[in-house]
């Protein structure tokens, strides 16, 4: 088994430097596989982030906004890519912090951790782009004007985070925040802000120029609402619950400030009959609500299987399932680790006996592993039985716990999987790619995959549609979320305009 390495205790990171929090309150953080306290970190109130934003807004502007806002993105691209390096260097440190923080497997984190690392290096591709693209032409049809775009950056943004990708749904704002140009105040979950503290270490090492990242943690109210409602904060960017997201869209609607949302889900995962390899299939199912412990927005938390393969697949999924080890998060070939706190791991317990209540079957698990008498682990958890009416069916659980319905046609598959207020992700399975991706276009989500579940690649457009929020995060239209598109328009005749007279010279 990996050894754990001490927890660091940190400040908060604001202006460049670290300070106490103004009130000098901190957290317990919690190892949620052995329930051990192994640290604490800092309590952020409305002080500091007052703090925060203006040393945010001082670093966009300083010197003309010369050193950062202004400056070339090419310059710009230069620190991300230091920040990638340094986080390549600190790989297995930051990978065992993540773990101890939130219970995920090792080999999850040090993956997260690579996809931090690629996601830096991504946007500083990007920056240097974004270069090019600057004064670009409009088209248009007369002669007597000429148009072009300036993508400007937003300002001072807000970015409010949840703890289930802790580094990693940081870094997804963080990048692409800085590659246009904004400055920030990011504000990580209170249940874990370990590597996003490491972060500040990072922009310390390389020398990002002050101000440019602020790291602020503490509570939601407390420190996240106050960013939310701040008058100098320009745009707030959030990952998290859709109860938050309302709250965080009202308190910005105030001042009509832009948000972006990335909420909660309940995704689907429609397998036909006619897939040749059952067992290729099940795998995805597994991956799509079992990888990090089911605490990902975007997992496949709704099965939909064909009548014609129902019991075998059941029978298949429920061998695979016995078969994951379910272990402390740092020993080797860990698959399923602790959730990430007591408050989450009674919810789930919640969910499951209310599925039991309303008449759903427990096919497998639903309880504590045997072999686990502490840490807040849950057995990945099989419900049969479901009907639409039932809660099970209708809430997101963050956990690992699926439940499954069994359908006839592709018909009745479609208005299964679009049964729902969320719409962030989907998948479907089957050897028939024609209905694969009729159903892709179908399905009402941000997202689809087709014969798997949950690749999330750096590139591609990621976010939801209806109560899953709006906006989309990765590829370019991760860095559009902080730009703002100006044209300036000139006027290039000799002559007069010519709508008005000219006054007579007598
Ligand atoms: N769509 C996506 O890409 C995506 C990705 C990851 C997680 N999520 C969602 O996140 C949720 C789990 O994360 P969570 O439990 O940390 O969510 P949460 O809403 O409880 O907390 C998210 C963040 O908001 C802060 N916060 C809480 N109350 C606040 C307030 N009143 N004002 C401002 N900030 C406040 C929290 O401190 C935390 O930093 C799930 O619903 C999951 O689906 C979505
Ligand atoms: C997108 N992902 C899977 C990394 C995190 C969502 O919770």
């Amino acid at each position: 088994m990996a050894a754990p390495p001490a927890i660091p205790r940190r400040g908060l990171f604001i202006g460049g430097g670290w300070r106490e929090p103004a009130l000098g309150r901190r957290i317990p953080v919690i190892n949620p596989a052995t329930e051990d306290t192994i640290g604490d970190i800092p309590a952020a109130t409305a002080e500091d982030v007052e703090l925060a934003v203006a040393a945010a807004r001082d670093a966009f502007t300083r010197d003309g906004g010369s050193e950062w806002s202004r400056a070339s993105g090419a310059a710009r691209a230069k620190y991300l890519n230091a920040i990638a390096a340094k986080i390549k260097e600190k790989i297995t440190y930051l990978a065992l912090l993540e773990t101890l923080d939130s219970g995920k497997p090792k080999d999850e984190a040090v993956a997260d951790m690579e996809d931090v690392a690629a996601c830096f290096e991504y946007y500083a591709g990007l920056a240097e782009a974004l270069d090019g693209k600057q004064h670009a032409p409009i088209p248009l049809p007369m002669e007597n004007f000429k148009s072009y775009i300036l993508k400007e950056p937003i300002g001072v943004v807000g970015l409010i985070t949840p703890w289930n990708y802790p580094l990693l749904m940081a870094t997804w704002k963080v990048a692409p925040s800085l590659a246009a140009g904004c400055t920030a105040v990011l504000k990580p979950s209170e249940l874990s802000s370990l590597t996003c503290l490491e972060l500040g270490v990072i922009c310390e090492e390389v020398g990002l120029p002050s101000g440019v990242l602020n790291i602020i943690t503490g509570l939601g109210p407390d420190a996240g609402a106050p960013i939310a409602s701040h008058p100098n904060v320009d745009k707030v960017a959030f990952t998290g619950s859709t109860e938050t997201g309302k709250r965080i869209m009202t308190a910005a609607a105030q001042m009509v400030k832009p948000v972006s949302l990335e909420l909660g889900g309940k995704s689907p995962l429609v397998i036909f009959d006619d897939v040749a390899d059952i067992d290729k299939a099940v795998e995805w199912a597994m991956f799509g609500c079992f990888f990090n412990g089911g605490q990902v927005c975007s997992a496949t938390s709704r099965l939909l299987l064909h009548e014609n393969i129902a019991a075998k697949f059941l029978d298949r999924f429920v061998e695979w399932t016995k078969n994951i080890k379910i272990s402390d998060p740092l020993e080797e070939g860990c698959r399923l680790g602790s959730v990430v706190s007591e408050g989450q791991y009674e919810k789930i317990k919640k969910f499951v006996s209310t599925a039991r209540a309303e008449g759903a079957t427990i096919l497998h698990g639903g309880d504590r592993p045997k072999h686990l008498s502490k840490g807040f682990f849950i057995e990945p958890t099989i419900i049969t039985d479901v009907s639409t009416s039932m809660q099970i069916w209708r809430e997101e659980v963050f956990g690992p716990v699926i439940c499954v319905k069994v359908f006839k046609t592709e018909s009745e598959a479609v208005e299964l999987a679009n049964d729902t207020h969320y719409g962030l992700a989907g998948g479907v399975i089957s050897d028939d790619l024609e209905r694969c991706e009729r159903i892709a276009k179908v399905i009402h989500s941000g997202i689809m995959w087709i014969n798997c579940s949950q690749p999330t690649l750096v590139q591609a457009p990621w976010g939801g549609n209806k109560r899953s929020g709006f906006g989309r995060e990765l590829g370019e239209w991760g860095l559009e979320n902080y730009l703002s598109v100006k044209q300036v328009t000139k006027y290039c005749s000799d002559e007069l305009y010519g709508w008005y007279q000219r006054p007579s010279k007598l």
